[in-house]
């Protein structure tokens, strides 16, 4: 890799070809311009659309500089002296002088002049005297040291001991002089030759050179063009350069986090792509592992790992659901079933869903007003006020928002209707709809089961309301289907300092059902769990929701929403393929 740093060459081009270019496109864009002012009737913009068109008035701007021309006399200025000096001036010539003198034009035309007589530092060196008649057989790049990285890798072939450009970064210096190509045979550095030897005495070379710098390359023959379309992936894994001793130049390597976004530029290598994060604020490519190759990474280091790290990651997992000690009662069946459910397990992986796609390719998506509304689902930590929120949003508008019904097997009480509070099941047919695969999430809490179906989710959207649900963070993986696309809001914790001061006065329910104020200790855990959650599943959100003060939550989540269901939003291409 080179770790130095260079700038083009501006090329030698004449003089004339950019003056006459310049002047016309400039006249151009301006008759355009005036033309427009024509058609919407502004005062005086037909006699200057006359004048600008007029073709005496093109022609004289072709007109070369002559060699004489000084710095100082630009050719705009030149012609207003040959105008003052004529003796007696054509009506056209008058109606020049004074269009040039009018500061606009004039400022136009001088920044013009000026741009096309600059001179660029350093001066090209003559070229060599033993250039091969066969243009096509060698290419001569000369490029200046920068502070940018020139932007390519190089490898040797072990057979011949040639060196060969192995890779040239997308928007790197090398990739925007459209001069140095992945497969160019590099004969010469700086007049040294390079064949034969090893690629850091390559990089050695450029190290110590200073200025202009000049290479000797053979073209690829085949080279295939990189102008592939970007295509848009969410990281679904974090991956650090600098701890991967495989990448080939750890410098030239992109660090990503899970839920990044992902431009990639070219993939036309099987093991490196080069991409970009989005929103995008380099113009230059960085070396990401392919999906293939991050696969066969995330194997190795699983099967590598000692088994202590799981077994601690497990009993982590643990102690952290059944501390959180206070659990209104949707949510306290959720804990209970999925400690049951992970204790049962009997594959346990790191991330089973991360080393199926450690990329997840995604489009922008913008939902059509007759389809249903994508599902909203609400996560945090408990006693962050997810459920808080989304009672609180409900209230506020009952005919748009909603939640789905959930499914139980106790009795039903004398105020209650069965489809209104609760689905009211037998315990049998309960189970039944477990085995199904029909429950969201389901669990048990005080001998009765408790469950939301996804015929319920469906029931909400098809009567046109924005469905609002709150789960638990790894059931999200079973909702994110083509057909309810999801849009996941975490719900985080402020800092700690809000978090004490606005649940000063905020009660909460424990499993022991007795409303109580807040402790110093739930909050700790709260914090704890908000980050663990954040950390763990981050890859799955779509927004984050600061719960601060209430009512500015509640607002937030209030335009999150509306976003979410009217705006573009980046989804798996997979959910929006017709099949
Ligand atoms: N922003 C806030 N400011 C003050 N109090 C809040 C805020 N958000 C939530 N609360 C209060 O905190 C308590 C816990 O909130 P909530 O029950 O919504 O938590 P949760 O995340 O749903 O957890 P759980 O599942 O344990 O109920 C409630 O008394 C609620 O009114």
């Amino acid at each position: 890799c080179f770790t130095t740093t260079w700038m083009l060459k501006k090329p030698d081009v004449p003089s004339l070809v950019l003056e006459t270019a310049g002047s016309s496109t400039v006249l151009s864009s301006v008759v355009d311009d005036v033309g427009q002012a024509v058609e919407r009737n502004i005062n005086g913009a037909q006699l200057l659309y006359e004048l600008l068109s007029a073709p005496w008035l093109r022609a004289l701007l072709k007109v070369p500089i002559p060699p004489s021309c000084s710095k100082t006399q630009t050719p705009s200025i030149s012609i207003m002296t040959v105008i003052q000096k004529t003796h007696r001036p054509s009506p056209e010539a008058r109606e020049l002088y004074s269009l040039l003198s009018s500061p606009h034009i004039h400022a136009l035309l001088s920044t013009h002049d000026s741009v096309a007589q600059w001179d660029y530092e350093p001066v090209l060196p003559p070229l060599p005297d033993d250039l091969p008649d066969d243009e096509e057989a060698m290419r001569i790049v000369c490029l200046v040291k920068n502070n940018q990285p020139l932007g390519a890798t190089i490898r040797r072939n072990e057979e011949t001991g040639e060196i060969y450009i192995a890779r040239v970064i997308h928007g790197g210096l090398a990739d925007r002089s459209g001069l140095l190509h992945s497969g160019d045979l590099l004969v010469e550095v700086n007049g040294n030759p390079v064949g034969g030897l090893e690629p850091e005495e390559v990089i050695q070379i450029l190290t110590n050179s200073h200025g202009t710098i000049l290479f000797k390359v053979i073209p690829n023959p085949g080279q295939i063009s990189s102008n592939q379309k970007p295509v848009y992936m969410k990281a679904m894994v974090d991956y650090c350069p600098l701890q991967d001793a495989c990448i080939p130049c750890p410098d030239a390597g992109m660090a990503f986090s899970r839920g990044d976004l992902l431009e990639v530029v070219d993939q036309s290598d099987a093991h490196w792509w080069q991409a970009r994060k989005l929103p995008c604020a380099a113009s230059c490519a960085g070396l990401i592992p392919s999906a293939s190759m991050l696969k066969s990474k995330q194997k190795e280091q699983w099967w590598r790992q000692p088994l202590q790290r799981f077994v601690h990651d497990w009993i982590g997992n643990i102690s952290w659901l059944s501390s959180a000690g206070f659990r209104r009662s949707f949510r306290l069946w959720r804990r209970t079933s999925y400690r049951k459910r992970r204790q049962s397990c009997t594959t346990c992986s790191p991330n089973s869903n991360a080393l199926n796609t450690p990329y997840e390719e995604v489009a922008l998506y913008q939902r059509p007003p007759q389809e249903n509304h994508r599902l909203i689902i609400l996560v945090g930590a408990p006693g962050v006020g997810v459920n808080e929120l989304r009672k609180r949003l409900i209230k506020l508008n009952p005919s748009t928002f909603q939640s789905p019904v959930p499914h139980t097997t106790r009795p039903i009480r004398p105020e209650e209707q069965s489809g209104r509070e609760y689905h009211f099941v037998t315990k049998e047919l309960f189970e039944y709809l477990v085995c199904n695969h029909r429950f969201v999430e389901y669990g048990e809490s005080k001998g009765q089961l408790y469950g939301t179906s996804t015929d319920a989710i469906d029931e909400v959207l098809k009567r046109g309301r924005m469905c609002i649900i709150d789960i638990e963070p790894h059931s999200i993986q079973f909702l994110r289907t083509k057909k309810l696309k999801p849009f996941v809001i975490f719900v985080k914790a402020p800092s700690p300092e809000r978090l004490r001061q606005t649940r000063r006065d905020a009660r909460i329910i424990t499993n022991f059902t007795i409303n109580r104020a807040f402790t110093e200790d739930d909050f700790v855990e709260l914090e704890e769990a908000s980050q663990l959650m954040e950390a763990k599943y981050r890859q799955f959100f779509d927004s984050v929701l600061v719960n601060d003060d209430l009512q500015d939550a509640c607002i937030q989540l209030c335009s999150i929403i509306q976003q979410a269901q009217n705006e573009p939003q980046w989804i798996p291409v997979s959910w929006g393929r017709t099949e």
